[in-house]
């Protein structure tokens, strides 16, 4: 991976919004505490995902975090944001390098499957995403990874990027078996005081 993205901490992903002003706000208010944004609204047209991205990548730029949009690399490389992230029923890995080029983060989901892992490092993937490992409130349906699959994944070589269900009380569990990346929506939006749960996860780090 480009040594310019971070390794560890929060990889914050965005809650669907309609209204950007809001997004905007809630973003902001957490972002100072985020390795990383990833930019997805499975509910927005075409207009509304570019122009929330792009409002976006520049409250990003201010922070200095990078912007990687979610299942659309043509969109990510139109507003020169940092990288996607693609799952299984996305294009494939060496389809968005071609859209983003070499320097691009492209991240990849596997799920439960280190197998996937292997494929998605082999294809140039910069991480590998398992999960969820916990109940997700935002995808009650998401397949099931358990913490082994973290070790197991140590020998490809690629940051590992835990989703799903992740709260400031499990994720110790996780970064021990080897996460250097938490993947969070409603742990931290869905909080009573969302800057004090992102800070809790960045804690989770420095224990
Ligand atoms: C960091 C990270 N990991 C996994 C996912 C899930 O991707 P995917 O399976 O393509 O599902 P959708 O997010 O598109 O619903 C992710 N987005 N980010
Ligand atoms: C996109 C995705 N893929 C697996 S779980 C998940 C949602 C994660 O959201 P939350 O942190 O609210 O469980
Ligand atoms: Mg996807």
């Amino acid at each position: 991976m480009n040594p310019r993205w971070p390794r560890r901490g929060l990889y914050l992903i965005t809650p669907d919004l309609a209204d950007t002003g809001e997004l905007l706000a809630r973003v902001g208010a957490v972002l100072a505490d985020a390795a990383l944004l990833q930019y997805r609204n499975k509910a927005a047209d075409a207009a509304l995902r570019r122009e929330q991205a792009s409002a976006l990548l520049a409250l990003c730029r201010r922070h200095d975090v990078p912007l990687i949009v979610n299942d659309d690399a043509a969109l990510a490389a139109d507003i020169g944001a940092d990288g996607v992230h693609l799952g299984e029923d996305d294009e494939d890995i060496s389809a968005a390098r071609a859209w983003l080029g070499r320097g691009a983060l492209i991240g990849a989901s596997c799920y439960d499957s280190l197998d996937r892992a292997r494929r998605a490092a082999e294809a140039g993937a910069d991480y590998i995403a398992f999960g969820a490992f916990f109940p997700s409130p935002t995808k009650p349906h998401a397949r099931r990874a358990t913490p082994a699959l973290l070790r197991d994944s140590a020998a490809l070589g690629r940051p590992r990027v835990a989703i799903g269900g992740i709260t400031p009380d499990n994720a110790p569990l996780l970064i021990d078996a080897g996460a250097d990346l938490l993947a969070v929506i409603s742990g931290v939006f869905d909080a009573a005081d969302p800057a004090a749960a992102a800070r809790a996860y960045r804690d989770c780090f420095e224990a």
